[in-house]
C-alpha cells in the first residue's frame, strides 16, 4: 500500500480514508455552526458564488460530491426544479444522514447517495454539471476522482471545485495564526474536537496550489479549465469543461 498524507502526517493510503472518514464521523453534528464560525460566514458567499457559476437551469442533471450537509445540493435542487435531477452524494454515513435530513426539513426530496467520488456509480456523459465543495482535499486518489467526475459529465458539462487554496502572500501570516492557533481553540471549544480542526489546518496546507490543480483537471480529461480566486485565494474556485 501506497503512503499519502493525512494533514501533515505521512500514512498508508487505507490509514487515510479511516482517518479522513474519523473527522467527518466526528464533525457531522456541529459541522454546520462550526463552518459559519470558522468561516464568519463567508462559505455562504463562496457557495453562492459557485452556484452562480453553475450554469445549472430548469430541468439540469446535477451531481453535488462530498455534498455534507447539503448547501449546494439545496441550491441545485431550487435551480433545477422539478424537470431536474440532483444528487446528494458522500462517502461518510453521518453527513449524508445530517444533509439528508436538513433537505427534508426544507422541502426538497432529492436522493441521497452513500459513494466514494473514486468510483462513482454513474452512467458515462450524463450529468451536466458536476459539483466537489470542499471536498477534494480529502481524497486518497484525487486523479482518480477527477477522471471519474469527468466521465460521467456530458461533453459541454461542468465541474465546479470548491475548495481553499493558495493564499495571496501579504494574507499568509494572519492566516496561518488564525488556522493553527485560534482554529483548533474554536474546535476545542465548540465542538470538543480540537484534532479535527487541527486536521482541517493542515490539509489546507498540503492541498495543490491553483496552477496545479488546473493542471491536475487538464490532465485528468477537461479541455478547458478556469479558476476564480476568492477572499485573497483562501479559496479558489475552478471550474473544468468536458468537451
Ligand atoms: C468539508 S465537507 C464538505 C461538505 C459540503 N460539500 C460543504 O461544502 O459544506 C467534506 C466532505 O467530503 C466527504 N468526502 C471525503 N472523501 C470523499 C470521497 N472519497 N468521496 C466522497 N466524499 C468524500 C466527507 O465525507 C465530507 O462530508
Amino acid at each position: 500500500m501506497a503512503d499519502t498524507h493525512f494533514g501533515f502526517k505521512t500514512v498508508d493510503e487505507n490509514e487515510k480514508a479511516q482517518k479522513v472518514a474519523g473527522v467527518f464521523h466526528s464533525v457531522a453534528q456541529k459541522y454546520d455552526v462550526m463552518n459559519d464560525l470558522m468561516s464568519g460566514g463567508l462559505h455562504r458567499i463562496w457557495k453562492h458564488f459557485t452556484i452562480a457559476q453553475s450554469g445549472v437551469r430548469e430541468g439540469s442533471r446535477v451531481l453535488d460530491i462530498a455534498a455534507g450537509t447539503g448547501d449546494l445540493t439545496k441550491a441545485f435542487a431550487k435551480k433545477a426544479g422539478k424537470s431536474g435531477e440532483v444528487w446528494h452524494t458522500d462517502i461518510n454515513s453521518s453527513m449524508l444522514q445530517v444533509g439528508r435530513d436538513r433537505l427534508l426539513d426544507a422541502g426538497f426530496v432529492v436522493p441521497s447517495l452513500l459513494c466514494d467520488a473514486e468510483k462513482l456509480p454513474f452512467p458515462d456523459n450524463y450529468f451536466d454539471c458536476v459539483s466537489v465543495a470542499f471536498g477534494l482535499r480529502n481524497m486518497t486518489h484525487k486523479d482518480a476522482a477527477l477522471s471519474e467526475m469527468c466521465r460521467v459529465l456530458k461533453p459541454g458539462g461542468r465541474l465546479l471545485v470548491l475548495e481553499f487554496s493558495k493564499v495571496w502572500g501579504p494574507l499568509k501570516m494572519p492566516y496561518d495564526f488564525y488556522s493553527f492557533k485560534l482554529l483548533p481553540m474554536m474546535g476545542k471549544l465548540v465542538a470538543d474536537d480540537p484534532e479535527s480542526y487541527q486536521y482541517l489546518a493542515e490539509s489546507i496546507r498540503m492541498h495543490p496550489d491553483q496552477d496545479t490543480l488546473k493542471e491536475m483537471m487538464l490532465a485528468s480529461g477537461f479541455g478547458v479549465v478556469n479558476y476564480h480566486n476568492l477572499t485573497g485565494g483562501v479559496v479558489a474556485l475552478h471550474k473544468g469543461f468536458k468537451l
